[in-house]
């Protein structure tokens, strides 16, 4: 149960709060070694999720998400996993491990829904919903504050999301993994978010594929389309923690680096504090993090922040604003480095040679209504793959 006392996300941004989101657990997760990238979620992970909220949570997030990201039923059964849990159960856990973690603060807890594979696949519209609904029964059950509709690339399918959260009457957040190329059948960024508002969305925006500056400006394009349509939202971005300007409109997923090369792409925590402002200069208050953020990440934002907030999270004690905390190190020329000018001007090496700055998309073009999208459920097989190699190399 939520305690009473709570101030909803309604209330938050009604009140013109800034809300700060949490990051990225399906990286976070796949990179400590718990999660399998593709999958994601397949289990329950008590000890691991109750941390990684506890530090996101610390860091200033005032959003707990629930680890809930592809847990529909029909995902769960993708690629052949041969699993010990109901999607339910792995929803239940999530909602409860967020809850316990969101009531050592003053934070929320929002359910989330994905994209599914049955939309990918082409199955029908009650069809889809009904996935959808199977997991918001769970969120109904275990009472989450609010609903995210979050990582869709096809803005029909988001619509359909909403129309089923809706349903709750709890407040719903929308966001769309596009770019400012819009969707990925071509609807721009601002037709989509009259579209999701139409529906009922109350807040909207963007989650994932792209960096934090190419997030703010599709959802500043968002906001310009839904004021010009004389309606009435709060805005949200969730971006990436991965510079990416090379990008074509499928976003980081196109990049020869997904999943497992990244790392050269990182921001740092600097990089954080100009996506932090960007943000909040273009009127967006609902301002948080999605795949390679980590809670250094949403830290930078919060002090960023701070003023606007009315204070620092609890991690910055062990920080300080702008490198403070460097006071007290051993060697005089990183002591010299405690100060604002030296972060916002530093320009870091990447340190790898013979790299290039940007690489060049794999650009398949495959979406929604091509047979080469239509998900299966068996393990995919070698004889599967040969064809997929062999495309790659001739690219
Ligand atoms: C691929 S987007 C993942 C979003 C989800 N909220 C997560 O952080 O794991
Ligand atoms: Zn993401």
């Amino acid at each position: 149960m939520a305690p009473a006392k709570v101030r909803g996300i309604l209330e938050r941004l009604d009140a013109g709060e800034v809300v700060i989101g949490d990051g990225g657990f399906v990286f976070a997760l796949e990179k400590r070694g718990y999660v399998k990238a593709g999958p994601w979620t397949q289990r329950p992970l008590p000890s691991t999720l109750r941390q990684l909220h506890r530090e996101f949570l610390r860091a200033g997030a005032n959003v707990m998400q629930t680890f809930t990201f592809y847990a529909s039923d029909d995902k769960l059964e993708n690629r052949g996993s041969k699993l010990s849990f109901t999607g339910a159960q792995i929803n239940a856990a999530a909602c409860d491990l967020a809850r316990e973690v969101a009531s050592e603060g003053d934070a929320l807890v929002a359910g989330g829904v994905s994209q599914t594979p049955s939309y990918l696949s082409c199955k029908s519209e009650s069809d889809v919903k009904a996935i959808f609904k199977k997991q918001l029964d769970v969120f109904v059950d275990k009472n989450v504050d609010f609903l995210i509709a979050e990582y869709f690339e096809h803005v029909e399918e988001a619509v359909w999301a909403v129309e089923v959260l809706k349903e709750t009457k709890k407040p719903v957040a929308a966001t769309l993994c596009i770019g400012p190329k819009g969707d990925m059948h071509g609807v721009s960024p601002g037709d989509c978010a009259v579209r999701l508002v139409k529906a009922g969305a109350q807040i909207v925006g963007v989650n994932c594929h792209f960096d934090p500056l190419t997030c703010v400006e599709t959802v500043k394009m968002m906001k310009a389309a839904v004021e010009k349509a004389g309606l009435k939202a709060h805005y949200m971005v969730q971006p990436l923690a991965f510079h990416t300007p090379d990008c074509n409109c499928q976003g980081f997923i196109d990049l020869p680096e997904f999943p497992f090369g990244l790392e050269p792409r990182i921001l740092t925590r600097w990089d954080m504090h100009k996506y932090a402002r960007e943000a909040y200069n273009v009127g967006i208050r609902y301002i948080g993090g999605c795949c390679g953020f980590e809670p250094y990440h949403i830290r930078a934002v919060a002090e960023e922040l701070a003023a606007e907030k009315g204070g620092l999270p609890a991690a910055s004690e062990k920080h300080g604003t702008w490198g403070a905390g460097l006071e007290m190190h051993t060697k005089p020329w990183v002591r010299a480095r405690a100060r604002r000018d030296y972060w916002e001007n530093m320009k870091p090496a990447s340190g790898r040679p013979l790299c290039p700055a940007m690489s060049t998309p794999d650009g398949w073009g495959v979406t929604k209504g091509d047979a080469d999208l239509i998900q299966q459920k068996e393990a995919t097989t070698q004889d599967q793959l040969k064809p997929l190699f062999d495309r790659t190399k001739s690219n």
